[in-house]
C-alpha cells in the first residue's frame, strides 16, 4: 500500500521540538501506511467510552484538592533514563493510591522510551482518566489514541498550525475525548484560546533549551480567562512549588520527572496533592 500524504506544515518550531517532530512525521507516515485511517477510525469509534478527564479535574479542585495529572515516563530528552525498572501498571496503582486525579502516559518511543502498551497497562490498572502524552500532528494519531484507550490528547501549539490544531480538536471532540492544549508564551496562549477546550496547559519547560522556569506559569496563568482551567506543567517538585502555581490560579498540575525519581511514588504524589 502507498504511504498516505502526510507532510509537516511550514511553521517555525523550536530546535528540540523540531527534531522530535521531523521523526514523528516519518513515524506517522509509516504507521498510517500499515493501518489505513479508515481502519484506525473504526477501532477508535468502537473503543470503550472515555473517562471524564476534565470533569474529574474540576471535582478535585471544587473539593479543595490539587488536580494532579501524574505522569508515567521512563526517559526524556532533558532527564535521560529516569526510571528503571519501569512498570506502568504498578505506577498507575501507586499514583491512584497517592491521590492523583488523572494520569499522563508517554507513548513516544524514540525520545521518551514510551509505548502504547504503557498507556493500555496503566489505564487497565486503575480507574483514572488518561492523557496520551505524545506529539500529535495528524488525525490518524487522534484515532489511534482513542483506539488504545486514551481519554485526553495533548495539542502543543508550538508544533501546530491553527487549522491543524482545530482539526485535531474537532476529531477528539467527536470521539468524546478531552483536549489539553499546551502553550509556552503569550502568542501561543492567544492562539490556544481560539480552541474550544477548557484545559489550557502552561509548559514551564522551554523546548529550545529544555530548561524549566516556574515563572512561565506565573506570567501566563493570570492571563487565562476564568472559564478555562489552567494547568501548570513541568519542573514542579515540592509542595512549595504547588503553592506557587496555585497562587497564580493553577490548581491543576502535571508532574512527571520528580515523581518518577521517587522510590515511593504514592507518598510523593500524596505530598503534592495535599500541598494546599
Ligand atoms: O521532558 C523533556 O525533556 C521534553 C523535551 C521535549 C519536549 C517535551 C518534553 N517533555 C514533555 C513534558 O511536557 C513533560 O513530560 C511534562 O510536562 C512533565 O514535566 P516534568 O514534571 O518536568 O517531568
Amino acid at each position: 500500500m502507498n504511504a498516505p500524504h502526510i507532510t509537516a506544515p511550514a511553521i517555525e518550531v523550536p530546535d528540540t521540538l523540531a527534531r522530535i517532530l521531523a521523526d514523528k512525521y516519518e513515524e506517522v507516515r509509516e504507521r498510517a501506511a500499515a493501518t489505513p485511517l479508515s481502519e484506525m477510525e473504526r477501532q477508535a469509534r468502537s473503543a470503550p467510552k472515555p473517562r471524564d478527564f476534565i470533569g474529574d479535574l474540576c471535582h478535585a479542585v471544587a473539593d479543595g484538592r490539587v488536580g494532579l495529572i501524574a505522569e508515567i515516563k521512563r526517559a526524556s530528552p532533558s532527564g535521560g533514563l529516569i526510571r528503571d525498572p519501569f512498570e506502568p501498571a504498578s505506577l498507575a496503582e501507586a499514583y491512584c493510591e497517592g491521590g492523583a486525579t488523572c494520569l499522563s502516559v508517554l507513548t513516544d518511543e524514540p525520545y521518551f522510551q514510551g509505548r502504547p502498551e504503557h498507556l493500555k497497562a496503566a489505564r487497565a490498572a486503575c480507574p483514572l482518566p488518561v492523557l496520551r502524552k505524545d506529539f500529535m500532528v495528524h488525525p490518524w494519531q487522534v484515532f489511534e489514541a482513542r483506539a488504545m484507550g486514551a481519554d485526553c490528547i495533548l495539542l502543543i501549539m508550538a508544533a501546530l498550525a491553527d487549522e491543524t490544531a482545530q482539526e485535531l480538536e474537532d476529531i477528539a471532540r467527536s470521539l468524546d475525548m478531552a483536549v489539553l492544549v499546551e502553550v509556552h508564551d503569550r502568542a501561543e496562549l492567544d492562539r490556544a484560546l481560539g480552541l474550544e477546550t477548557r484545559l489550557v496547559g502552561v509548559n514551564n519547560r522551554n523546548l529550545r533549551t529544555l530548561q524549566t522556569d516556574l515563572a512561565t506559569s506565573e506570567e501566563l496563568c493570570p492571563l487565562i480567562p476564568a472559564d478555562r482551567i489552567p494547568v501548570a506543567e513541568s519542573g514542579i517538585r515540592t509542595p512549595e512549588d504547588v503553592r506557587r502555581m496555585a497562587a497564580v490560579g493553577a490548581r491543576c498540575i502535571l508532574v512527571g520527572e520528580h515523581l518518577m525519581r521517587q522510590p515511593d511514588v504514592a507518598k510523593a504524589a500524596h505530598a503534592l496533592v495535599h500541598a494546599l
